[in-house]
């Protein structure tokens, strides 16, 4: 197992989870969705998350990206520990620092693409033009076309274009290509790992697909609950080189 920094990514510890543990009650019934779980995320790399469905992926992505707290644990982001944050300061947090990609790409219908992206960059403290937003995810000529009018790998892009457009510090994608069709999930990896390139953000992208863990710099391997394994990719493979 390895928890270090790879050479191609800085040491800076952006985010950091100790002991974290999730125990859901549902009335008589607990279930443990995460177990004792250490974890360091470092500037600049592109993690993937491994594990079955039911393994704790998005228990994890929601912890680390302020949406719940653990049940024990500890969670710092920088110097800020946030494992006992109360709700304006996850908001703060989540609002200034965290970017989401899910697997439905949540748009309002009524908006175009770019006024989906404005949305965000209205309210946040040091964000890009939502144009040059969408033209770092190849939709430069799309910026006024409604969700209707988009595919669903494209939707995807205005969805990630939306999440960047803050300049967050961790983007966490939740089974980003889930939804679409291999070549479409292609392409929004190619952005997603272009992103990662060019903006240096932190990435996690949680995925049930073992052919997408040839992206990272990191895979953690994630099963009932606990971490099993970090695997370092020394060579990393390119969207166009993986397949499924
Ligand atoms: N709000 C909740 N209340 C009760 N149990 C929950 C809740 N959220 C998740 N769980 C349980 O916690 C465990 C981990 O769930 P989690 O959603 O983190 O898994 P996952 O790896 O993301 O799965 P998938 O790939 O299917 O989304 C599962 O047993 C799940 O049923």
């Amino acid at each position: 197992m390895s928890d270090q920094p790879t050479p191609a990514i800085d040491a800076r510890t952006v985010f950091s989870l100790s002991g974290v543990s999730k125990t859901y009650t549902m009335g008589a019934l607990k279930v443990e969705a995460l177990k004792a779980t250490d974890l360091d995320l470092y500037g600049g790399e592109l993690v993937v998350l491994l594990g079955a469905s039911g393994s704790g992926k998005s228990t994890l992505l929601n912890i680390i990206g302020g949406l719940d707290l653990p049940s024990t644990g500890r969670l710092r982001y920088g110097d800020t520990d946030l494992s006992r944050a109360d709700d304006a300061t996850l908001t703060r947090y989540r609002r200034n620092h965290v970017g989401f990609v899910f697997q439905f790409y949540n748009l309002i219908p009524s908006l175009t693409a770019l006024e989906n992206v404005q949305l965000v960059t209205e309210i946040s403290s040091h964000p890009m033009d939502a144009a040059d937003a969408l033209a770092l995810v190849g939709l430069d000529e799309r910026l006024n076309h409604f969700p209707a009018q988009m595919s669903g790998g494209e939707q995807q892009r205005v969805a990630i274009a939306r999440a960047i457009a803050k300049r967050p510090d961790i983007l966490l994608c939740d089974e980003p290509t889930g939804a679409l069709d291999y070549v479409t999930g292609k392409i929004v990896l190619e952005v997603l790992t272009r992103i990662n390139d060019e903006l240096g953000t932190t990435t996690v992208v949680i995925t049930h697909n073992a052919a997408i863990a040839g992206l990272a710099h990191r895979v953690v391997h994630i099963g009932s609950g606990r971490i099993n394994r970090i695997d370092v990719n020394q060579t990393r493979q390119t969207p166009q080189q993986i397949s499924w």
